[in-house]
């Protein structure tokens, strides 16, 4: 679903990503972690277009997107940080998304309800505590029934209650609709339910890339955070 080969990107004389070489597909949970800056969301913008790769080549479901957006509209993309427009309401903002997306017209509404969005319709986005924004960000990334779903960070400052139910929704999504999930998280222990591959970035590098079953034999460990600090041997180069 998404081939990327041998991505460079620079910001100045930064070098921020070391010719990345991946490729994610249909029914797969990745987390791509890593310790602060090592390029995780430049990795989810490059692939989103939103910054320009200066080389490499990145394909989603077939196509370059060089030089082309359309192909954004399979993606739900969760931002590490939201910049709505603060004082639109949430109704607005979701009555905006949908005339932006007017050719789609069956909605999944299941994070909407769930997360009852609808009781906080006319509160303006500016006024939206951090796990609002978050609850009106994840029901937008589902809202249009992308093939490919791409969260940073989504469950940072999520109540519990909340994070199961992004969690059982992420779940479903990749066992029951074959669908792809990116997902970026320093909370490893949300990673543990429903990643299936992990993607380790270092310094803009690809330190290691394997499946959850993998990690668990090589380690003998069963929980992410602890098969890190395995692999690194302590917990502290991880933070
Ligand atoms: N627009 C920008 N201009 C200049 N440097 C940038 C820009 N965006 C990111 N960087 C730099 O690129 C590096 C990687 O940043 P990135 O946000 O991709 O890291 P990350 O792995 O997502 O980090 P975190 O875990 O803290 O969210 C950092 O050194 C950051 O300062």
């Amino acid at each position: 679903m998404i081939k990327i080969k041998n991505l460079n990107k620079h910001f100045a004389k930064h070098k921020v990503l070391n010719d990345i070489n991946l490729q994610f597909n249909a029914g797969e949970c990745v987390a791509l972690i890593g310790p602060n800056g090592s390029g995780k969301t430049t990795l989810i913008k490059s692939i989103l277009a939103l910054v320009t790769i200066e080389k490499g080549e990145i394909n989603v479901q077939n196509e370059n997107i060089r030089n082309q957006s359309a192909y954004r509209s399979t993606i739900g993309y969760m931002p590490q940080i939201n910049r709505f427009p603060e004082h639109m309401s949430v109704h607005q903002l979701f009555n905006m998304m949908k005339s932006i997306r007017s050719e789609v017209t069956d909605y999944d509404l299941s994070l909407y309800e769930a997360f009852d969005i609808e009781s906080m319709g006319k509160k303006k986005l500016g006024i939206l505590s951090g796990g609002m924004r978050q609850k009106v960000s994840a029901a937008l990334a589902f809202l249009f029934k992308p093939k490919i779903l791409i969260l940073d960070e989504p469950t940072a400052g999520l109540d519990p209650v909340s994070n199961e139910i992004l969690k059982q929704k992420l779940k479903e999504s990749i066992e029951k609709e074959n669908k792809l999930v990116l997902i970026t998280s320093h909370i490893l222990n949300d990673l543990d339910d429903i990643a299936d591959r992990v993607v380790y970035l270092m310094d803009g590098s690809l330190y290691f890339d394997k499946q959850m079953r993998a990690l668990k034999e090589e380690t003998s460990e069963s929980r992410l955070n602890k098969i890190i600090a395995s692999i690194l041997n302590t917990e502290n180069q991880y933070v």
